[in-house]
């Protein structure tokens, strides 16, 4: 498969993982790619490695191009060991003294990674690195997605080499992002809101800087997916999406139910917003992985949240997916909550609580109905629903 010669003298190095069918929790439908990027110069730099397990593929891919210990120097622009699961061994290939470059918090992460000390030397913001006719730079791009991320922007060819920012969770025999075409636009949107979207004030910085630094970029190169052969694209698709702002009049209906009453509510909700004009996706949970429930939640207007009562409290799957929804910091949302129950009735004001406490506008009061809806239960939730509607349209 790889390499590939992305510019002269650059290759993409990386490996493919076909398989990979749930990353760290997050449900990765076409598997994933681990990109690593060999420059070769008057001097040869190794831009981060590989997860654990594809160590003989990365040394294979670079030994058809050049005699591994040539590398001069490593730089990891991210700790986290789907990048650097191979570094001890590369070290080893390539000479166990040779300098790996990384950000201050890089050398202390990858300390505590790897119990075998390599020569980590610490670069910051703006410094460069000369290979020969080819120059390194670094950005610091602290807490994108970890404290240690960094970026290598090559200053000649006008390549950004992005670290996991840009990516997408995408295994394919397509080097560059108008091979795939908009479908590339899904993953990346997904893999946006499920690592990055708590991120967006700092990204809305980044972009800010990126612009004011007056980098010229030709190419940006990830570590997951595709390589953007037109940056223009993914770059306007995350300020928007960091923004947050420009938001779709779109209702997200997440739920779960154990004796479909909540259901019948769920879709009668559903029916009243569409009777309003407005485009709906109920999402049964325990039907859907988080990680799309999140991508549909990045440009909703409204999260409408429904639970049966269960055991005074709310259905299991409901808190999965909303801790994970929390932790990933939606803004600029509309919220509410809604339910089925037998005779206690807490699910919904426990959601009321989440979603409230997320800073959701909320639609008061919420609805619960007592076991199954009858037909005043159907109106009231499509009266809910048109509810919503308006205010999603105010
Ligand atoms: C195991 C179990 C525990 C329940 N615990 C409660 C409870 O603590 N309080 C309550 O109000 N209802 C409780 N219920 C009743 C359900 O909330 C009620 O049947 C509701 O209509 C179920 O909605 P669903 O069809 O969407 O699952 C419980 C039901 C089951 C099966």
């Amino acid at each position: 498969m790889k390499p590939v010669e992305i510019a002269k003298g650059i290759y993409d190095v990386g490996v493919i993982d076909w398989n990979i069918r749930d990353f760290h929790g997050y449900s990765t439908h076409r598997g994933t790619s681990y990109n690593a990027f060999l420059i070769v110069d008057e001097k040869v730099a190794l831009i981060d490695t590989v997860k654990k397990g594809f160590e003989e593929q990365l040394l294979r891919n670079i030994s058809g191009i050049i005699d591994p210990q040539k590398i001069d120097m490593v730089i990891s622009n991210h700790t986290e060991m789907d990048h650097s699961g191979s570094l001890t061994f590369m070290m080893n290939k390539i000479g166990p003294d040779k300098p790996v470059y990384c950000s201050k918090m890089g050398k202390k992460n990858l300390s505590r990674h790897f119990e075998n000390s390599l020569n980590y030397q610490v670069v910051k913001e703006g410094d460069e690195i000369s290979l020969g006719n080819k120059t390194l730079t670094f950005i610091d791009t602290r807490m994108l997605h970890w404290p240690d991320s960094m970026f290598t922007y090559v200053r000649e060819d006008k390549i950004l080499i992005s670290s996991d920012a840009f990516g997408q969770h995408y295994a394919g025999q397509e080097e560059f992002d108008d091979v795939v075409g908009d479908e590339i636009m899904f993953h990346a949107k997904k893999y946006f809101a499920n690592i990055l979207m708590l991120y967006s004030p700092l990204i809305v910085k980044l972009l800010d800087k990126v612009a004011s630094l007056g980098l010229e970029i030709d190419m940006i190169c990830p570590d997951h997916g595709v390589l953007w052969r037109n940056p223009g694209k993914i770059i306007d698709a995350y300020a928007k999406w960091a923004k947050q702002e420009d938001l779709t009049n779109k209702a997200v209906i997440i739920y779960d139910t154990m004796w479909h009453s909540t259901e019948k509510m769920a879709l009668a909700i559903a029916d009243g917003l569409h009777e309003e004009g407005i485009e709906v996706r109920p999402m049964k949970i325990r039907e859907f992985d988080r990680s799309d429930i999140i991508t549909e939640v990045l440009d909703a207007r409204a999260v409408i949240v429904g639970s049966p009562t269960l055991n005074n409290g709310i259905f299991p799957t409901v808190a999965d997916v909303m801790t994970y929804m929390k932790g990933l910091r939606p803004a600029h949302k509309i919220g509410a909550a809604f339910g089925s129950f037998g005779w206690s009735g807490e699910s919904v004001k426990t959601i009321e609580a989440e979603l409230t406490g997320m800073k959701f506008e909320m639609i008061e009061p919420s609805l619960k109905i007592q076991y199954v809806p009858d037909a005043a239960g159907i109106e009231k939730c499509i009266g809910f629903g048109r509810q919503i509607a308006r205010s999603i349209k105010g």
